[in-house]
């Protein structure tokens, strides 16, 4: 059952994404730290409806439990294109959560990017790609490469963003029933802080790894007894800051058979990488006709 009634509007995904590799290179003086990072979207993720208000309220039908209404990225980032494009009309939303949160797969800052474009959309107010990837950069480093659409190489904090072709193969990603704070790994004494800077070319040639991952199996118990039963079947990686963990796979089946022999403690899905999101992709869509 979707929790999107048949009378929206405009009903528009949300996908995952995962790193698919993450070097942490060093701490700017605000605290926050540079990394080179690999986006690649999964066809797997929320879904979102929409429909216009003429008086400027935005109301989220769909609480997510423990996030206040106001605090929610659909809220915020509906706010900050109300504000950013002076517009007079407001919105109806509804949100069908499919994604684990906190997951280190994007659902939040996805989810924003898709209400950026949604309500552009809807309300006509025609900022353009460039300024809605600045606005969504205000509200999470991960939210201009969900704007854009496209898998990409990712440097700075995740804003500079350079568009890659990749294999686009079947991931399994496995969810460790653990919330792995963000925060708190990037304020770990033994993260690794001083790889050297890669250059795409010899990323895409493979490897690569998670300067995070470590940090997170030392801390996470979850994540690392979940880590050593993938790899049994796949070589296993940990996506963003975790918990989720993926493994990659030629084609579904192959993917289907190994999610079909974990254990019912560690849940898991099957999708497949894609170059464009589905919101592009839907959009582009709506676009044509
Ligand atoms: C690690 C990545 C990789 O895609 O993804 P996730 O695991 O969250 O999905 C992101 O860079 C996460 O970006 P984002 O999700 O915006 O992070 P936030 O919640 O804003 O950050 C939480 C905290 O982590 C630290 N932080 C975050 C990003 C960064 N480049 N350096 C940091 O030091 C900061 O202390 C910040 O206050
Ligand atoms: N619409 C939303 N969906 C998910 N999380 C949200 C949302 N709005 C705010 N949040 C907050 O953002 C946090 C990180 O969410 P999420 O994007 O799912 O994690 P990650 O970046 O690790 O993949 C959540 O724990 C929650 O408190």
């Amino acid at each position: 059952m979707t929790a999107i009634p048949s009378h929206a509007e405009l009903i528009l995904p949300a996908p995952a994404k995962l790193n698919l590799m993450l070097h942490i290179l060093g701490r700017r003086a605000d605290g926050y730290h540079e990394l080179q990072t690999l986006f690649q979207f999964l066809d797997h993720g929320d879904e979102l409806g929409f429909s216009l208000r003429q008086d400027g309220e935005i109301r989220l039908h769909t609480p997510i439990d423990g996030v206040p209404h106001d605090s929610n990225l659909i809220v915020r980032a509906a706010k900050r294109l109300q504000e950013a494009s002076g517009t007079q009309l407001g919105a109806d939303i509804w949100l069908d959560k499919r994604l684990p949160m906190g997951g280190g797969i994007g659902g939040g800052s996805s989810d924003a990017a898709t209400t950026l474009l949604g309500l552009d959309h809807l309300w006509q107010t025609q900022l353009g790609e460039d300024r809605l990837a600045e606005l969504g950069l205000t509200l999470g480093a991960d939210v201009p490469v969900f704007v854009r659409g496209r898998a990409a190489f990712a440097e700075g904090v995740g804003e500079r963003l350079t568009p890659v072709e990749l294999d686009e193969p079947w991931f399994l990603v496995a969810v460790p029933q653990v919330f792995v704070s963000t925060a708190e790994v990037f304020g770990s004494p033994e993260l690794t802080r001083d790889t050297p800077p890669i250059k795409v070319r010899s990323l895409l040639a493979g490897g690569g790894r998670n300067d995070c991952q470590p940090v997170v199996e030392k801390r996470y118990p979850e994540v690392r007894n979940a880590l050593i039963l993938l790899n049994k079947f796949v070589s296993a990686r940990l996506t963003g800051t975790g918990a989720c963990i993926f493994g990659s796979f030629p084609n579904r089946d192959d993917a289907d058979k190994v999610a079909r022999q974990l254990p019912g403690t560690l849940p898991s899905f099957v999708a497949q990488g894609r170059n464009i999101s589905m919101l592009h992709r839907r959009l582009q869509a709506l676009a044509k006709k």
